[in-house]
């Protein structure tokens, strides 16, 4: 059956062969021998059956011999959506995870930084992460940069030229006893912010956004979170920040803000728990907290590698899940050593197995769910799931041409495997020499234009 809402623009590709992706209804839908088009504008014009083509060819009016096939061992499965990385942090990532966290970011993260000021060192850096994070699959990654205004512009450029869908936050600290030359004064947080809003926005980048981002409770006055919380909702943004996640940070925070009655209590007092919020970790929300974040609307971003690089925690996903708090996956390079999403599903699966292990009466994620949270999500975590997270009509087209037999990868197929099979190999064992192609809103960005 074909779904449509008649052929407004130009059907500009159409596919054939095996997508795989996840709905609401069920965490993973295999379909074979799919035709799937896309119009000018990179949305999904069509999704039939192969049987249909003649039909679709006519009612969308492209030519059969123009359909590309997908090869056996191929499918297309909806991009990875990062919920929450640092782009600075790239340039120490897979070094210095030897310390917990907030004598990591004193010792390793403040210094490397505060030397974004340079934007020749952001000029690198940055291209460094968006190229490899494409690379990987990640379509839509969501951003921290730093505190500098115009590098972090610099960062939703570069997202911009790539192709990559982004959200970008300049990073908001008004405290900073350790680092004193890395933090900034309210008033200028504040204006920086406006600025860097403005600035941004007027680039008219289409897939790029700002994110308002406060670092966590930590590095912010209580009135910079306030101030922070009132720019985002007059202007509508985004909101990011960290949130529970080493049992010393949760120490500080309940003796800098007394007056909350938990973590969760200073970030809504302060009207930065939205529907358009992420907050990454979250490792020792009670339930009173997650029952906070489900009314808010506001979501989580699970870090699993990060959280176990610095010894900070495991989140019990289940539990979020149970309590109906969206949620996604992040790298959170660099506490996290990987930019690969990849790493990000392998890695919740090894934090939920530990918890079974810990707890036998723990339910276990199978392989499917955390597909479905890499993807569709980590498009509801960013309240970004109208266009992109699935296959559906309407939604941009952003998806991985997966090839699980790449010569030279690191998979050998031994027999010819249904589709389920394929899909948990890649999960598992597959990394960018798999991933042959990717698009953005219909736009082929790997491997990279010339
Ligand atoms: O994993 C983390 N990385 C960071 O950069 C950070 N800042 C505050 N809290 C943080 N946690
Ligand atoms: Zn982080």
């Amino acid at each position: 059956m074909a779904h449509s809402n008649g052929p407004t623009t130009q059907i500009a590709h159409v596919y054939r062969g095996t997508f795989i992706h996840s709905t609401h209804q069920t965490a993973l839908q295999l379909l074979e021998d799919t035709l799937l088009g896309v119009d000018e504008d990179g949305k999904i014009a069509f999704i039939g059956k192969g049987a249909e083509l003649d039909r679709l060819s006519k009612r969308f009016g492209f030519s059969p011999s123009e359909v590309t096939q997908l090869a056996q061992h191929e499918f297309f499965m909806p991009g990875l959506v990062d919920t929450h990385i640092h782009a600075p942090q790239y340039s120490y990532t897979g070094t210095a995870l030897d310390m917990p966290l907030l004598q990591w970011l004193n010792t390793y993260t403040f210094p490397v930084e505060s030397c974004f000021k340079d934007l020749e060192v952001a000029q690198r850096v940055y291209s460094q992460v968006v190229k490899r994070t494409l690379r990987n699959g990640t379509t839509t990654a969501c951003y921290f940069a730093t505190i500098h205004t115009d590098a972090s512009l610099l960062l939703g450029k570069i997202a911009n030229d790539f192709g990559q869908r982004a959200l970008v936050g300049k990073v908001c600290m008004d405290r900073n006893n350790s680092v004193k030359h890395y933090k900034e004064t309210n008033q200028e947080s504040q204006e920086e912010t406006c600025r860097f809003i403005a600035e941004l926005l007027n680039k008219k980048y289409p897939l790029v956004r700002p994110v308002v981002t406060p670092r966590f409770a930590l590095s912010c006055t209580g009135a910079l979170l306030g101030q922070l919380g009132a720019i985002a909702k007059n202007n509508n943004l985004h909101i990011q920040s960290h949130i529970s996640e080493n049992v010393e940070e949760i120490k500080l925070v309940k003796e800098l803000f007394p007056e909350s009655k938990s973590y969760t209590d200073v970030y809504h007092k302060h009207n930065l728990l939205t529907d358009k919020t992420v907050m990454a970790h979250g490792c020792y929300l009670s339930d009173e907290e997650l029952a906070l974040f489900r009314e808010t609307g506001a979501s989580l971003s699970h870090c699993p590698n990060s959280n176990i690089s610095l010894c900070s925690g495991m989140l019990d996903v289940r539990n979020v899940l149970k309590h109906k708090v969206k949620l996604g996956l992040g790298t959170d390079v660099a506490g996290g050593y990987s930019a690969s999403m990849l790493d990000a599903v392998r890695r919740t699966l090894d934090t939920s197995k530990i918890l079974t292990i810990q707890n036998p009466e723990h339910d276990t994620l199978t392989f499917e769910e955390v597909f479905r949270l890499a993807t569709l999500g980590g498009s509801q975590a960013l309240s970004l799931d109208d266009q992109t997270g699935n296959f559906e009509v309407g939604k941009d087209f952003d998806a991985l041409r997966v090839n699980v037999a790449a010569p030279g990868g690191p998979i050998d197929m031994v027999q010819c495997e249904g589709p389920k099979i394929i899909l948990e190999k890649f999960l598992n064992l597959g990394d960018d020499r798999n991933i042959v192609e990717v698009f953005v809103a219909g736009r082929k960005v790997v491997p990279f234009a010339e």
